[in-house]
């Protein structure tokens, strides 16, 4: 059956680019919804652009994973679909962990069987609540904008969400519509995680109370975050060549002032990402931008691994004091 999410994603492909006729489809499935519904709007448009297609599912070897796997697989096997399996051995409990070794885990079938593309289910109501998420924790606007619709995961492989215009009540409608089975995962239901707080309680009460079309807000700020935030990365990776000399541990501090403070924060957090810090906060970045106009011999308090900022001369310079 050809329905209202064939025609979209038919057109989303031919107007984006983001799939075409001679990739190699790595589809990342767990076995819910979101998943199983681009596995069967793959499957289905396959004959029309003749891409390669196959399945890949990650099993964390969790007590929530037991079944997953061969639910998975059969599905495979039915629709005649190429199966690939990777399992993890003592992988930690916590979705962060479980998310990176996933994306490992999915890249190395891809290198392995020479898939181009790793696809997921990402839905219009994920970006919404990643949005959301990393709002909360005080993410810049990079992490406002994660789950963008291409990305880069290696010079060979590139990670594809095609479902990013739909919802999660469109992806569940669609299965219904379809019977397709579907896998209720029952850790989606555990709210002792935020993502699932967010998702069950805090955006239901915002549709309700403030605006029915919340999660096509979010989403659509999301986008238009995402296209700003590739802006001023671009333009801060030019200009801190000029600024930053990484040898010396140092930031030119006169060609910094004259800059909009946008860009300095940016370069700031850059310098520090490339001395010692994985993610500084807003204070060390603060700080550090504080020195831009302070007296010589001005200085931070402690950064991180005993490092201090220091103005001498035209410079702001990075010293660890033993
Ligand atoms: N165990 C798995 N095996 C294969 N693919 C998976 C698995 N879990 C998730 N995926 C893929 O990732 C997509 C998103 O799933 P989910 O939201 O659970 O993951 P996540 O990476 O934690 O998401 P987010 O990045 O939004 O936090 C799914 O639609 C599916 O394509």
């Amino acid at each position: 059956m050809w329905t209202n999410l064939h025609a979209r994603l038919h057109t989303t492909l031919r107007q984006t680019k983001l799939i075409t006729k001679t990739d190699k489809i790595l589809i990342a499935v767990s076995g819910g919804q979101d998943s199983i519904c681009l596995l069967k709007l793959l499957v289905d448009l396959q004959p029309k652009y003749n891409f390669k297609i196959a399945v890949g599912h990650c099993n964390h070897q969790w007590s929530t994973d037991l079944g997953i796997a061969d639910f998975v697989g059969k599905i495979a096997q039915n629709w005649e679909i190429p199966f690939y399996l990777k399992i993890a051995n003592n992988l930690k409990e916590t979705e962060a962990a479980a998310r990176k070794w996933r994306y490992e885990a999915l890249q190395e079938i891809a290198q392995e069987q020479d898939f181009n593309i790793i696809t997921t289910g990402h839905t219009k109501s994920d970006r919404a609540e990643t949005l959301f998420y990393n709002l909360i924790r005080g993410a810049g606007v990079e992490g406002l904008s994660a789950l963008n619709a291409k990305r880069e995961l290696s010079p060979t492989v590139s990670l594809v969400r095609p479902l990013l215009n739909v919802s999660r009540t469109e992806t569940e409608e669609f299965c219904q519509q379809l019977q397709l089975p579907v896998w209720d995962d029952q850790a989606n239901h555990n709210l002792k995680y935020a993502r699932n707080r967010i998702r069950t309680e805090v955006l239901p009460y915002l549709k309700t109370h403030f605006n029915p079309q919340v999660e096509t807000t979010l989403a659509q700020t999301a986008e238009i975050l995402q296209a700003e935030s590739d802006f001023l990365e671009t333009l801060t990776q030019n200009l801190a060549s000029e600024i930053i000399e990484l040898e010396q541990k140092r930031l030119n501090r006169i060609k910094l002032k004259n800059i909009h403070v946008a860009l300095k924060r940016r370069i700031v957090k850059l310098f520090l990402e490339k001395n010692m810090l994985k993610s500084p906060n807003f204070s060390q970045i603060e700080a550090i931008i504080n020195l831009i106009e302070a007296p010589q011999k001005s200085r931070t308090s402690s950064l991180p691994k005993n490092t201090q900022a220091t103005v001498e001369g035209d410079w702001i310079i990075l010293k660890t004091s033993d």
